[in-house]
C-alpha cells in the first residue's frame, strides 16, 4: 500500500518529491506499510521503521547493504521516514540502528562523490546537509544504537543523537576519519564533534583521522555506553525510557538552546557550503585521492 507523505517545509518537500520521482522512475513502490499496525510500521527499500515495545518509540533500521553507505537514494528515504515520525505525535523517541551485520554506516557514499558532475555533487551535498540539520535539530529523543563500524558520515549521523550506545566489538570503531581519505571534514562536522568531545580532543581526532575502538570512544566521550553486541538494542531502549521521563517541552527547548547556534552557522551559509563542496570535490587531486581510496577498499578483498 502506498502511503501519502505530507510535508511541512517547502525545501524538504522539494527534496522528498525528488525521491518519489526517482522511485517512480525506477518503477518500484516507494513505501509499503505492513503488519497489523500498518499505520505505524512502514518501510522503504533502505529504511525499516518499526514501533518499539511501548509504541512511543520507533526503531529505524538502516538497511542499505552491504555497508549502509549514505547514498542519495538512502538519504532521501531516511529523511522521508524521519519526517513521518516527526509528524506523528504518538512518537517521542527514535532508536537508530543498522540492519547490516558489523557496520552501522560506512558514511557518505564515495560513489556519489567520485566521477560525477557538479550538478550531482550539489544535489548530493544538499541532501547530506538536510540529513544533519533534520537530525541535529530533531524534537524527538534520538538514541544511536551503534552495532558496528561507524566512520566519517556514519559518525556524524551518530553524533546528532542525544545518546550513543556502541557495541563492544573489534569492528565497532567510530570517528571522523576524513583526512585518511585525503579529504577535509566540513566545519559543521567539526562543530558537531567539538560540541561532543571538546576542542583539543577534536583537533587531535580530526587531524589524525582517528577511528576510536570502543573503550577509547567511551573514554574520550564520543559514545556514552559500550555494551556487548547483543545488549545494544535493550540498552538503547532503557536509556530512552530515562530520557522520555523528562517532559518533552522542557527537554526540546533545552536541546534547541544547546544546538541552535551550531545549526544556524550552516543554515546561514548553506548555498556557499554547497559551492565549497562542489569545487573541493571536483578538484583533480581530490578525485585522485578518492579513486585511490576506492581501489584500496576493493583490493582489501582480493
Ligand atoms: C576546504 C574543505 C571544504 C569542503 C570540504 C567538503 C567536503 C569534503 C568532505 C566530505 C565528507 C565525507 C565524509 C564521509 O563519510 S567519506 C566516507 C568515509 N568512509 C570510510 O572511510 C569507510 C570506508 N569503508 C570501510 O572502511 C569498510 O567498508 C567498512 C569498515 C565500513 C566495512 O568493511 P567490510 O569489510 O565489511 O566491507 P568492505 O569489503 O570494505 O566493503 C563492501 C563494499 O562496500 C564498498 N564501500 C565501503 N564503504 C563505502 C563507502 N563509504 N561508499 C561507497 N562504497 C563503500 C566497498 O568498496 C565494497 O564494495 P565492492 O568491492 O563490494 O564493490
Amino acid at each position: 500500500m502506498a502511503l501519502a507523505v505530507r510535508m511541512r517545509v517547502p525545501c524538504r518537500a522539494l527534496l522528498c518529491a525528488g525521491a518519489q520521482l526517482r522511485g517512480a522512475a525506477l518503477g518500484r513502490p516507494e513505501w509499503a506499510a505492513g503488519g497489523g499496525d500498518g499505520a505505524r510500521r512502514f518501510a522503504s527499500l533502505r529504511v525499516l521503521v518499526e514501533p518499539g515495545a511501548e509504541g512511543r518509540v520507533a526503531v529505524m533500521k538502516l538497511k542499505n547493504p552491504p555497508v549502509n553507505s549514505l547514498s542519495l537514494d538512502f538519504l532521501t528515504e531516511f529523511l522521508i521516514s524521519l519526517e513521518k515520525l516527526e509528524n506523528d505525535k504518538a512518537f517521542r523517541g527514535v532508536v537508530i540502528t543498522s540492519d547490516c551485520p558489523n557496520v552501522f554506516s560506512a558514511g557518505l557514499d564515495l560513489r556519489e562523490m567520485y566521477g560525477r558532475n557538479p550538478g550531482h555533487y550539489a544535489e548530493y551535498w544538499k541532501a547530506v546537509q538536510e540529513l544533519w540539520l533534520r537530525l541535529y535539530l530533531s524534537n524527538l529523543v534520538l538514541v544511536a544504537a551503534i552495532n558496528g563500524s561507524c566512520p566519517a558520515g556514519g559518525c556524524l549521523m551518530a553524533l546528532t543523537s542525544d545518546v550513543r550506545i556502541l557495541s563492544d566489538s573489534p569492528k565497532s570503531v567510530i570517528g571522523l576519519n576524513e583526512t585518511l581519505l585525503g579529504i577535509v571534514a566540513p566545519f559543521w562536522f567539526k562543530d558537531t564533534l567539538v560540541n561532543t568531545i571538546g576542542h583539543r580532543a577534536s583537533e587531535r581526532a580530526l587531524q589524525l583521522g582517528l577511528l576510536f575502538p570502543p573503550a577509547e570512544a567511551l573514554q574520550v566521550g564520543l559514545v556514552d555506553h559500550v555494551v556487548p553486541e547483543d545488549q545494544v538494542q535493550s540498552m538503547a531502549l532503557s536509556v530512552m525510557a530515562h530520557w522520555l521521563a523528562i517532559p518533552d517541552h522542557a527537554r526540546q527547548l533545552t536541546k534547541a538552546m544547546m544546538r541552535k547556534a551550531t545549526a544556524d552557522r550552516l543554515i546561514k551559509q548553506r548555498e556557499a557550503d554547497i559551492q565549497n563542496f562542489v569545487s573541493f570535490i571536483s578538484r583533480d587531486s581530490i578525485q585522485k585521492s578518492l579513486q585511490i581510496y576506492l581501489e584500496k577498499l576493493k583490493q582489501k578483498k582480493g
